[in-house]
């Protein structure tokens, strides 16, 4: 069997910004209104400071306005709540993300649930996860937003099909599961108390690996010609004391069995940072009234 076709997630959010760029474009030309996202971040966690650049970085290339906030890591809880109130308030901020994971001190739930739900671009607010389940219209979290676009790209329409969803987590096996069910797939939520988990995934058109374990999804357990998914994003450790970036799929073994496969880095996570951009240009475009923007 010839080896799986190899979802670009590079090249496809890179259309993708480049079609957010255009209605960005739209939006200052015909009703001077430019769209700012708000990231902020507490604590100098290294990774997490790539990952606040890259989003900056792209920001602004797509032509939207990007107010950084970097908080110390021994930030007062309240100071965090009062900096996202003033944010909540500000005009010239459609979409505001906090960085997690936060400190430790700080009750993340608080912090989601302070962020105004218009302009809460992660998708993590109790209303936007309830609108989302309720199949209203709703700010839906960009991991597995890109993921889904990703899938409708390689495969078209999606009812009927098998999906496993590997992982519950709010920030992507749930929400996940919601727009496979707004897909009408038939959908299964594995976890850690999942019995035999190899057959549950055997059963699958669509794989989708978000459990945080590197390389746990072994080829044989992947049904020939399945889709796949790999959210994971582990870096490990080399003998030789170097690093690399792995996904929860043993690519591979899978890549020999799979249809279609994502690569660790080059697949979903650029997708991540290209749905924070078009949910903060939706968000943007409904608290200005203007007409939908639909992608
Ligand atoms: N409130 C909040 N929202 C988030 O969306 C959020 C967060 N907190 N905390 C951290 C995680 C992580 N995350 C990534 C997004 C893109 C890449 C990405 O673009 N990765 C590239 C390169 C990775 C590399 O080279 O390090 C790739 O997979 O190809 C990675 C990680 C969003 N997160």
């Amino acid at each position: 069997m010839t080896d799986a076709k190899l979802i670009d997630g590079t090249v496809f959010s890179g259309k993708l910004r480049e079609t957010i760029a255009s209605r960005v474009a739209e939006m200052k030309g015909k009703h001077r209104i430019t769209p700012g996202l708000a990231v902020v971040l507490v604590g100098e966690d290294p990774a997490s400071q790539v990952y606040v650049r890259t989003k900056g970085k792209r920001t602004v290339e797509t032509g939207m306005n990007s107010f950084e906030h970097k908080l110390p890591a021994d930030t007062p809880e309240d100071s965090l709540l009062l900096l996202i109130d003033s944010l909540n308030k500000d005009p010239a901020v459609h979409g505001i993300l906090v960085q997690l994971p936060v400190p430790k001190h700080i009750d993340t739930q608080k912090v989601i649930e302070a962020i105004d739900p218009a302009k809460d671009v992660d998708g993590f607010h109790p209303v936007n996860v309830g609108r989302l389940a309720a199949g209203m219209d709703a700010l839906v979290p960009c991991t597995p937003l890109g993921s889904l676009l990703l899938l409708k790209d390689n495969l078209g329409k999606l009812g009927g099909l098998d999906a496993v969803v590997i992982g519950r987590s709010n920030i992507v096996g749930k929400p996940m599961a919601q727009l496979l069910i707004r897909e009408s797939c038939t959908v299964t939520i594995a976890h850690s108390q999942t019995r035999d988990l190899p057959s549950v995934v055997r059963r699958a058109d669509i794989v989708i690996a978000a459990v945080g374990r590197p390389e746990m999804i072994k080829g044989d357990w992947i049904k020939p010609g399945a889709t796949v998914i790999d959210v994971g994003i582990n870096r490990i450790d080399l003998p030789d004391g170097k690093t690399r970036l792995v996904g929860d799929v043993d690519f591979a073994s899978a890549v020999k069995v799979a249809g279609a496969i994502t690569p660790v880095p080059g697949g979903v996570g650029p997708m991540t940072i290209a749905c924070l951009l078009r949910n903060t240009l939706v968000a943007c475009a409904r608290q200005h009234n203007l007409p939908e923007v639909e992608f």
